[in-house]
């Protein structure tokens, strides 16, 4: 195997566990000698083993002149572990080979110099794109101190979100669905709105065959209008925390509490304030499944960085049936947010659509 490969494998054992280290990334290693894998890792848990760790751990004394590959620099301060840094560095590698240098300015560019130091050679930018794409949520929340906002929406081919009823289950077939439901448990958290709630009643939990981590729910609910017995309150399968203005009733406030719900009360309810609170609690990545108003909010401030948009082979019609963004709007077709298309993959019937904010 090249270098390259052993990058690839690197990768896919940090890909494997990247729904489970926030808010740490996602690494990946691996251990060669003379091209024997002596050890392979990934890091599996915030506050636990780093992915060199558990792959010099693996190769034992035999790490002694061998090669490591790492899917990111390796760390050089002591966070909740020692630095891997030393840890090569005291088990004699020789060479290590890096996809992607850490923005993290506690880290960026030290662990690399501390080898360097030590006579080690290093080569960095081995499968960088690949790399950088699994990292751009921890780069973005390490640099920004905000979660990686995604936001998703189900359309039909003309664009709807509902009928001009409101009726809406379903657009997308089970099979799109349960890939919401997937995406659902890769997130931290999951943000809805009032209006989505009062509307659909749902639960926002990650209900996959194969299980799966329910995401924290967060309703965005200005004068705490959600009702007690709806699921969002009474389903203890996930935590709930509302955000709400502060001028809200504390009457409520005080019946949510007891029902478990956490009521954070913002002195000015914006997109904005409520993403510096998610990043202080450590949410590192948001999905966003909400209606054409809150969608909105997201998008007049751009606080969002991709898009994912589930698209049914069906047309509804209707001058008054929503679509995925509402609000006020630009008045000119300058005024519209650029985006990438990353991905177009069928699924079932339906589409999935991944656009990026560059
Ligand atoms: N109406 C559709 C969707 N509608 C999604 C709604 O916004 C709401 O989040 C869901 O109904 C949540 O329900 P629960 O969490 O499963 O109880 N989403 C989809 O992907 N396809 C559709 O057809
Ligand atoms: N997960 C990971 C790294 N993560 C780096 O270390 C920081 C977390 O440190 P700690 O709190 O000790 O876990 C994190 O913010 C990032 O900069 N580094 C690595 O060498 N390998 C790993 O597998
Ligand atoms: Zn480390």
């Amino acid at each position: 195997m090249n270098e390259d490969q052993y990058m690839n494998l690197a990768l896919s054992l940090a890909q494997s566990a990247a729904h489970q280290t926030s808010p740490n990334p996602p690494v990946g290693a691996v251990v060669v000698k003379d091209g024997r894998i002596l050890g392979m890792g990934a890091h599996l848990k915030a506050g636990e083993a780093h992915a060199e760790v558990n792959a010099l751990a693996q190769a034992g004394d035999e790490s002694k002149d061998a090669d490591i590959y790492v899917t990111l620099e390796p760390c050089a301060h002591f966070g909740k572990t020692p630095p891997c840094a030393d840890l090569i560095i005291e088990k004699g590698i020789r060479r290590v080979f890096i996809a992607a240098v850490d923005p993290n300015p506690l880290v960026g560019g030290k662990g690399i110099e501390k080898l360097q130091a030590a006579g080690i050679e290093v080569k960095t930018g081995i499968c960088e794109q690949k790399a950088t794409e699994l990292l751009t949520p921890f780069f973005h929340f390490i640099q920004t101190k905000r979660p990686y906002v995604t936001i998703k929406t189900a359309v039909t081919a003309d664009g709807k979100t509902a009928a001009h009823t409101g009726h809406s289950r379903w657009i997308t077939s089970e099979a799109a669905r349960e890939d919401v439901h997937l995406l659902r448990s890769r997130h931290d958290a999951i943000l809805t709105g009032i209006g989505t709630v009062l509307l659909d009643n749902p639960l926002l939990t990650s209900r996959l065959p194969q299980g799966g981590k329910n995401p924290i729910r967060i309703l965005l609910d200005t004068h705490l209008r959600v009702p007690l017995d709806f699921h969002i309150i009474q389903n203890k399968e996930a935590k709930t925390i509302i955000f709400c203005a502060a001028d809200a009733q504390t009457k409520k406030q005080r019946a949510l509490e007891d029902e478990g719900v956490t009521v954070i009360r913002l002195p000015y309810m914006a997109i904005d304030a409520v993403l510096d609170e998610l990043g202080k609690m450590n949410i590192m990545t948001l999905f966003v499944e909400a209606g054409a108003e809150m969608n909105a909010s997201f998008l007049d401030i751009g606080a969002f960085n991709r898009l994912v948009m589930y698209m049914a082979p069906k047309l509804i019609g209707g001058k008054s049936a929503p679509s995925s963004f509402g609000g006020l709007g630009g008045s000119s077709m300058d005024e519209a947010l650029d985006l990438a298309f990353i991905s177009m993959d069928r699924i079932g019937p339906d589409l999935k659509i991944v656009m990026e904010k560059r």
